[in-house]
């Protein structure tokens, strides 16, 4: 689904990837592994296409892309509550100005269901927990029902049970066939995903 050769970034002057190739199959999930600073973000921004970089950095043709970024990288105060934030999951489904389908109103009825948050759904988002707003990104990301997931660092400073929530919804975007790239730190992930991509100060250092 995914395939990288060379890839290779610089922030400023500090090497963050280095030379780094890698292919990434759908159905699976991979985990992507590292400290602090080993250059997970920058490689899910790279796949996103959302990163400058030197080398090739190939998708499946017609491959749409869901990122589920971290939290702090949406202002907090979006006036959307938890059911617009994952109906706009659908928009890159739907023609200019069209109304959600049926269809899309299932999806986004299952994704908000998936993350647990029934009960919020008519909440803003600035009213809620920073878990809280978390998760609806998740169920965001779910509702693009897209081929490839990129996930950074979803659960961090999330509860055990919405931890676990998370886990069953990315193996089920795997098993209906996506690839998914979860970025984490959280070594039950790591032993259980299908395949680890671990990096070091921008190097791989397995795969
Ligand atoms: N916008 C930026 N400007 C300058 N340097 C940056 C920028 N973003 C990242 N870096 C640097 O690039 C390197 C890789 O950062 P990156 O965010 O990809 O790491 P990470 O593995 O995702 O870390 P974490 O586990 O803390 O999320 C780090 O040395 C970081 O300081």
């Amino acid at each position: 689904m995914i395939e990288l050769q060379n890839i290779s970034v610089e922030h400023g002057g500090i090497r963050a990837l280095n030379s780094v190739s890698v292919s990434i199959a759908a159905g699976e999930i991979t985990a992507l592994a590292g400290q602090n600073g080993s250059g997970k973000s920058t490689l899910l921004g790279v796949i996103a296409g959302t990163q400058e970089h030197r080398g090739i950095a190939e998708r499946r043709a017609g491959a749409r892309i869901a990122f589920v970024v971290q939290r702090s990288a949406v202002p907090h105060s979006l006036p959307l509550t938890v059911h617009e934030v994952v109906s706009m999951g659908r928009w890159a489904h739907r023609a200019p100005w069209r109304p959600l389908t049926r269809t899309d109103r299932e999806i986004v009825a299952d994704s908000v269901a998936a993350l647990g948050l029934q009960a919020l759904e008519r909440r803003p988002l600035h009213e809620l927990s920073g878990g809280q707003r978390q998760r609806a990104l998740v169920a965001q990301g779910l509702a693009q029902r897209a081929e490839i997931l990129l996930l950074d660092e979803p659960a961090a400073a999330l509860d055990d049970e919405a931890r676990g929530l998370i886990d069953l919804a990315i193996a089920r975007e795997a098993r209906r066939g996506a690839a998914v790239v979860h970025a984490t730190h959280d070594a039950a992930v790591i032993v259980a995903a299908d395949r680890v991509i671990r990096l070091d100060a921008g190097r791989l250092v397995a795969s």
